[in-house]
């Protein structure tokens, strides 16, 4: 197995609190439920849907920020150790996390340079002239000045802000960069430069990328693979390619039918009614039944598993897999 991430059935249920209703009592929220996947180095696989479909906690589950109920997540072929532990702290130099906002990523007290060199500090790289060499490197790399090492991070602009925050997260030149909508809180003008250097340095490092978006006119440029989420579940997972110009769950469909510029099938703006359901009380049978208007009684009842097309992705849809399973249920 070549897989740098391996991710099998995982499983995030948090237990909370039920508003209504008496007297109190504690409910599952399965905030992530059966997701698999694989990543290989050097490449990138993106995870998007609406907000609350499970997507962050995915990605902190495979960084073992949160505790997962269920599955496994194997990094180079090894289950993640233990949070916390020294281990745990080893392997997170290999993994690293980019959050949306770079702000709030740093330390306002702090000028760049040093923020950038402290993961090699912390990680025992004890002679301080290779630090700051290997700082100015990753500086240049990045886009930014060297003399900008010197800068608060309000002296920079939002996306010498992010560049500094990519530069921290790659300075101990990890395997995996997981991106937590990195770009949503940037201008459109800067996006597309953040978007170009994101591509640029996979290359030239080969590192992979998990990214996390619900921009896909972002994702198509910068992924390999996407995978759709809908309500802690992934619904379809295919190349970009395919799914962009020929989504084959209903969700999927609504989803591309919202990027403007995007070519499909059928090119009319697909409004999905309503609100995805609360992950409190998730439908019985497909969970997107509720909001699909091609929905049939099996939908209703049985639940559609992820599978294969025969074209390279999974679908979970039985109109996909049969589409005249209508006319004989
Ligand atoms: N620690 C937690 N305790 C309880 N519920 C949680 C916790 N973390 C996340 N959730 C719930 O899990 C579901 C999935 O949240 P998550 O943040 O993973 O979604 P998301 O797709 O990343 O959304 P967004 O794009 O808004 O960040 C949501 O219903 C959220 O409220």
């Amino acid at each position: 197995m070549n897989d740098l991430l391996q991710v099998d059935d995982l499983a995030c249920h948090f237990s909370v609190r039920r508003d209504h209703g008496f007297p109190a009592r504690r409910v599952p929220l399965k905030a992530v439920d059966g997701v698999s996947f694989s990543l290989a180095a050097g490449r990138t696989l993106a995870l998007v849907g609406e907000s609350g479909c499970g997507k962050s906690t995915t990605a902190k589950a495979v960084l073992g920020l949160t505790h997962k109920t269920g599955g496994d997540v194997l990094f180079k072929g090894a289950p993640l150790p233990k949070a916390g532990t020294r281990e745990w702290r080893r392997q997170r130099q290999d993994m690293q996390l980019v959050f949306q906002d770079p702000l709030a990523a740093l330390d306002r007290r702090l000028p760049i340079g040093r923020q950038i060199e402290e993961p090699l500090h912390i990680h025992g790289v004890d002679d301080k002239a290779q630090r700051r060499e290997t700082v100015t490197r990753i500086m240049t790399a990045i886009g930014l000045k060297p003399h900008q090492a010197a800068s608060f991070p309000h002296e920079l602009s939002g996306g010498q802000r992010q560049r500094a925050v990519l530069a921290r997260a790659l300075v101990l030149e990890p395997s995996l960069l997981v991106l937590d909508e990195p770009i949503s809180a940037l201008d459109v003008s800067i996006q597309a430069q953040v978007i170009n250097l994101l591509v640029e340095l996979q290359e030239r490092l080969g590192v992979a990328y998990l990214f996390i978006s619900h921009d896909l006119k972002v994702v198509r440029q910068i992924s390999h693979e996407v995978a759709v989420m809908y309500l802690g579940r992934i619904v379809e997972h295919g190349d970009p390619e395919t799914i962009f110009t020929a989504p084959a769950h209903p969700y999927t469909r609504a989803l591309v039918s919202a990027i403007p510029t995007v070519r499909t099938t059928k090119r009319e703006r697909i409004i999905l009614s309503g609100d995805p359901p609360n992950p409190i009380d998730t439908p019985p049978g497909c969970p997107f039944h509720t909001r699909c208007a091609q929905a049939f009684e099996r939908c209703r009842i049985e639940r559609p598993e992820l599978a294969s097309t025969g074209d390279g992705r999974t679908v979970a849809c039985h109109l996909a897999h049969a589409p005249d399973v209508r006319a004989v249920a």
